[in-house]
């Protein structure tokens, strides 16, 4: 379809669904979102009615039409294997977002019914694989300049969560791109995986042990550990520092210009994903975008989903059993191997 706009249906108005039909229609090239749909019918109009897309109450009926080539899935969790499957029986390409789903059956389910389709479809919203950062990490990485990455100090933290957030979307929905992209950086997979709590922050609630670290270890040794914070109250922070046996690599924050005001010098730092990533974003969809108009995926499988959702729901069986558990996951079909 070289040439002609990609036509995307986006399931799911709320934050982030908003801001990839902000960046598909007002910043990238090659697409145009020309439908949405939400079950929040008010709200969901009012977002079809500012970007002038046809709006669906009902997001299969919009996902089976023939308005779109393609669907881009923003619910919230629970919804997106729902969605994924209409995509896959309607044969268009999806982009959803991260965490595949919250059940790793459930992913598995996804993964099979692609298989069984025999096209290549899916593709996973993890994007830290696209920011700049985590890319110059890889390659330093890769080429082994610094000797063995032996172990990495990572942080998560955001400025708060509301009260819909519990104890296990720590690890489920926010430490899932730790999971995803630390596998990806060392290019392994993991063997253990452990959660333990530090003291209890008094911005939390009722079902949140906040703050967490979960600890990872690879196949080859290589020892992982993550803090979740998600109720700082002050700062969105992405950390990542990787110990090799020659150097110390670290992560690199966005540059924001140094000002010097009040008897302080310093930077403003992001105050959430939207800002912190947009790069990441952007080029994620635009890469997307350019590879279903080619009819190929070239980002995270729904596999790579699969085993993210597994890996988590090790993490969380070991925070409940307070114990470290092995992570095991299927033999990855020859479909997803490249
Ligand atoms: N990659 C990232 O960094 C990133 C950032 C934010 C959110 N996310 C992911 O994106 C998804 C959405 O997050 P959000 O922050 O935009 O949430 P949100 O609550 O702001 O928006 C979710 C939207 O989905 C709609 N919805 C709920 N159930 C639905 C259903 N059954 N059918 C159709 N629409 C339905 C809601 O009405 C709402 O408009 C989540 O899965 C989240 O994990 C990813
Ligand atoms: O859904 C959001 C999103 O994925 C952000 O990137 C992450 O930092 C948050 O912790 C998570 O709740």
């Amino acid at each position: 379809m070289a040439g002609k706009d990609l036509r995307i249906g986006v399931v799911g108005t709320g934050a982030i669904g908003r801001t990839h039909i902000e960046r598909i229609n007002n910043k990238l090239q090659g697409a145009k979102v020309v439908a949405c749909a939400d079950v929040n019918v008010d709200f969901g109009k009012s977002v079809a009615e500012k970007y002038d897309c046809k709006f669906y109450a009902d997001g299969e009926e919009m996902i089976a039409s023939d308005d779109i080539d393609a669907v881009i899935v923003t619910t919230i969790d629970p919804y997106h294997e729902q969605y994924v499957m209409a995509a896959i029986k309607a044969g268009k390409y999806v982009f959803c977002e991260k965490p595949l789903a919250p059940e790793a059956e459930a992913c598995k389910r996804i993964v099979e019914a692609e298989v069984a389709g025999g096209k290549q479809l899916v593709q996973v919203g993890f994007m830290r694989r696209y920011d700049t950062g985590y890319r110059q990490l890889k390659a330093a990485i890769e080429n082994r300049t610094y000797g063995e990455p032996l172990m990495l100090h990572c942080a998560h933290r955001n400025p708060a969560v509301d009260e819909s957030y519990d104890t296990p979307m720590a690890v489920e929905n926010s430490m899932i791109h730790e999971i995803d992209v630390l596998r990806w950086l060392l290019n392994e997979d993991y063997a253990t995986a452990e959660v333990v709590f530090a003291k209890n922050t008094r911005r939390t609630h009722a079902n949140l042990m906040d703050p967490q670290i979960m600890i990872l270890t690879t196949k080859s040794g290589v020892r992982i550990d993550v803090e979740a914070f998600v109720n700082t109250g002050h700062c969105y922070d992405i950390k990542c520092e990787v110990v090799c046996e020659d150097a110390i690599l670290n992560l690199p924050e966005p540059s924001n210009i140094e000002v010097c005001a009040n008897a302080t010098r310093g930077h403003a730092i992001h105050s959430d994903w939207s800002t912190r990533f947009v790069d990441a974003y952007n080029t994620e969809i635009q890469e997307w975008i350019d590879a279903t108009k080619e009819g190929r995926v070239d980002g995270p499988t729904a596999w790579d989903g699969y085993v993210g959702q597994v890996t988590a729901k090790a993490a969380s069986k070991a925070r409940d059993e307070k114990k470290v558990v092995e992570i095991t996951f299927d033999e990855m079909p020859e479909f997803y191997k490249k």
